[in-house]
């Protein structure tokens, strides 16, 4: 069993000795120090929002208001974080969501990499994005014993669509992650404005790239070389799955199909009994749909309504007590996004290694002095306050 209060307590004795440790150990400090070693567009890209980011927002702070109560002379000497998700044991609740850039946002041009080397080390999956640096059979899908899963914006030609599926399924994948609130992107004006999004396009096109199928389709066009970006994003943005078509995306795989930007419980409701095998809660940390609810406060009306099916969350996380109470509210799992982006900014893969390091530790931390020894005895166990 993975003990992450060693990992901290030996960082605060090397901190008294005084040897300072190399990274930060908070949110606030991850993205302070990775905004000075971002381009000013790329940080745009990673740190902004939809509309006046009041989603975003709302998301972190919402998790104020929900509070869990400590329970004293039943110190949790032990805990076990360990989950099970689609079969696989896993040693901790935590997995890294996908984000587009994540190739770019590391110093070395090597994003995808650094993660699942990272993963490799902790246990904690890393789910690649459709919008990768390096083509998807390279990251690769599974290190060791850490599963990773596979992202997917769905291509509206259902021939690519079934192309990037069983690549996916081939590199070793263990779960596909269909994420529908993307399909078209949001208002961003930091990136519409001030930034300069398009650049960062062609950096993560390589599984269109390197898809006999997408290179078909482009052979076709004779503008080719000018549209080759604009024809992938076509391919990907500007028409949404419908619920036909999720008996069409059951049939493309044998793997654990989850569908991401799940907010509604009937909506969930509905894809479970078209067979879906887990549900993810998020709202894309506040960078899709602008002035909803906050993604935490979501959480528990869906998580209702999924019985065994996992459900899997993110949008808003910054600590590991907020990994806390998002398995209190009901998650199987919980995702970050910005917190690991900003590791792999700052220090590679060791960066990434340090905030899950960090907030492994404090869950356990919390979970230790709250009196609860595993995140069975963690459910329902959170007020509103
Ligand atoms: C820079 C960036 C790129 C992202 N790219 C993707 C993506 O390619 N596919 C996807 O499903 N979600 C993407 N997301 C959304 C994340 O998977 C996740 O839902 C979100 O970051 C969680 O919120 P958090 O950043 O508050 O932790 C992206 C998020 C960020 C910040
Ligand atoms: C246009 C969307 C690109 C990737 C993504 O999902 C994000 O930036 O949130």
């Amino acid at each position: 069993m993975a003990d992450y209060t060693s990992f901290n307590l030996e960082q605060y004795v090397r901190g008294l000795d005084g040897h300072l440790p190399e990274f930060p150990f908070s949110f606030a400090e991850w993205e302070e120090k990775a905004t000075t070693l971002m381009s000013t567009s790329l940080l745009h890209y990673v740190a902004g929002g939809s509309g006046d980011q009041h989603t975003q927002t709302n998301n972190v702070e919402a998790f104020h208001h929900w509070g869990m109560t400590p329970r004293m002379l039943a110190a949790a000497t032990e805990r076990d974080l360990s989950i099970e998700l689609f079969g696989m044991k896993l040693p901790t609740p935590l997995f890294m969501a996908p984000i587009g850039v994540t190739g770019i946002i590391d110093r070395d041009n090597d994003g995808e990499r650094a993660c699942a080397r990272a993963a490799a080390a902790t246990g904690v999956p890393f789910c690649a994005s459709t919008l990768t640096q390096v083509p998807m059979e390279k990251i690769p899908g599974s290190l060791g014993e850490t599963p990773g899963f596979f992202q997917l914006y769905t291509p509206s030609d259902k021939q690519l669509a079934e192309s990037f599926i069983s690549r996916a399924e081939a590199a070793g994948f263990k779960a596909l992650v269909v994420t529908l609130d993307t399909w078209m992107p949001g208002y961003r004006p930091r990136d519409l404005v001030r930034s300069n999004f398009p650049q960062l396009r062609g950096w993560c096109l390589a599984n269109y790239f390197s898809d006999q199928r997408f290179l078909d389709i482009l052979g076709q066009d004779p503008d080719k070389d000018v549209r080759a970006t604009a024809r992938a994003f076509a391919s990907v943005f500007g028409k949404s799955l419908g619920w036909e078509d999720l008996g069409w995306l059951r049939g493309t795989t044998k793997l654990p199909i989850v569908l991401k930007g799940i907010c509604h419980p009937d909506d969930a409701k509905r894809a479970i009994d078209a067979g879906i095998d887990g549900i993810y809660v998020s709202n894309h940390g506040g960078r899709q749909a602008n002035g909803g609810r906050a993604a935490i406060d979501m959480l528990p009306e869906v998580a209702e309504v999924c019985g065994d099916t996992p459900v899997l969350f993110d949008s808003g996380v910054r600590s590991g007590v907020d990994v806390v109470k998002a398995l209190a509210l009901g998650a199987t799992a919980v995702g970050i996004g910005r917190p690991y982006s900003y590791g792999l900014a700052i220090g590679g893969a060791a960066g990434v290694e340090h905030v899950l390091r960090c907030l492994l530790a404090e869950a356990e931390i919390q979970m230790a002095i709250d009196g609860r020894a595993d995140i069975a005895s963690l459910r329902g166990d959170i007020q509103r306050i």
